[in-house]
């Protein structure tokens, strides 16, 4: 049975969110509010008739639906609104800072300039740490179902935010689309400074880990769930100090994992892997980060003191500096404390 003290702890403990799609924070009523706003249509008749058909059977499925809700996505102001949106509903989930990815070819491929979804969600960002005092930070994602032109083209029309962006990720359909067709892009992005994440072993084989971290350099990992099927890949992220930036909910309703009882974050820590909980589209999947929390909690048996790792795993695995990582830590314990 689930300690009933553990809601309330949860809600309050001070947390950082590493892995949220802000395309997929765009909740059915802010779908609809846009709509209309820019007179763009939309297959629903209501926001309910959208929530009901928020049921996938894989990542494409989800995918597919993602894509085409992010159309009502035209002007600054509505990147502006989504991420304020997104950070209004994180920090009354006590998250502290958030490193949010966006989807740059989602927007510029229907016509939307770069700078249009830049600085939006810049200027979103900003409003929300001057309101919320929400701290953020920006990562560009590359679409892996499209080539490595088109990501090398992003990269370049992304250069003059590249002051305001913390670095890159590799997102969409993954398998098919191994790690080693963005090598090269993602070699330039370390040379020019930019932190390098990418979505591994979410639906694809152990190989495309071994391949994150090989090739493309990873400075921290997006799911990660299918590492646990070789224990040579596990040692190796625990040995390197890897975090890992692991969605439960989203798991469950892309069915990784059939079962949130069975689901492997325990089993990770356990084998001493540095892993954050994260909501990653949660428009689409039913939760904010503390219903990941509590999820596990319900239904994986997640205690106390785990709950309390978890939180501070993600400050540590976070791109801030060092000495603003030891001044929330302390925030966590003071709080656990
Ligand atoms: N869970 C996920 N996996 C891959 N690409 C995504 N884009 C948005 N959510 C995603
Ligand atoms: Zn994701």
């Amino acid at each position: 049975m689930t300690d009933a003290t553990l809601a309330p702890f949860i809600a309050g403990l001070p947390k950082a969110e590493l892995h949220l799609h802000i395309e997929g924070s765009l909740e059915p009523e802010l779908m609809f509010e846009l709509a209309r706003r820019n007179r763009v249509d939309i297959p629903f008749d209501s926001v309910e008739a959208v929530r009901a058909a928020y049921s996938f059977s894989n990542l494409q499925d989800f995918l597919d639906i993602y894509y085409a809700g992010a159309n009502v996505l035209l002007t600054e102001q509505d990147f502006h609104d989504l991420a304020l949106a997104y950070f209004r509903r994180s920090a009354a989930d006590s998250v502290r800072h958030a490193e949010i990815f966006f989807d740059p070819q989602t927007h510029t491929d229907r016509g939307v300039p770069f700078q249009v979804v830049a600085d939006g969600l810049l200027s979103g960002m900003a409003a929300a740490e001057a309101e919320q005092g929400v701290t953020s930070r920006l990562i560009l994602c590359f679409l892996r179902h499209l080539d490595e032109d088109a990501a090398f083209a992003t990269l370049k029309m992304a250069e003059p935010w590249l002051d305001r962006i913390i670095g890159v990720g590799l997102d969409s359909s993954e398998v098919g689309h191994p790690p080693s067709k963005f090598q090269r892009v993602f070699d330039a992005a370390g040379s020019l400074g930019l932190k390098r994440v990418a979505h591994a072993g979410e639906e694809g084989p152990p190989d495309y880990v071994w391949q994150a971290l090989d090739l493309l350099k990873i400075d921290r990992m997006d799911h990660g769930n299918r590492s646990m099927e070789d224990p040579a890949l596990v040692a190796r992220l625990a040995s390197e100090g890897m975090t890992l930036t692991v969605c439960p909910l989203s798991n469950h309703k892309l069915c990784v994992v059939d079962d949130l009882a069975d689901h492997p974050l325990p089993s990770m820590l356990a084998e001493g892997l540095h892993v954050t909980l994260n909501s990653d589209d949660p428009a689409y999947f039913g939760g904010y980060v503390n219903a990941n929390y509590q999820a596990l909690a319900d239904q994986a048996g997640l205690t106390r003191d785990q709950i309390v790792q978890v939180a501070v795993n993600s400050f540590e695995g976070s791109f801030l500096p060092e000495a603003d990582k030891a001044a929330r830590i302390a925030e966590v314990q003071a709080y656990a404390a």
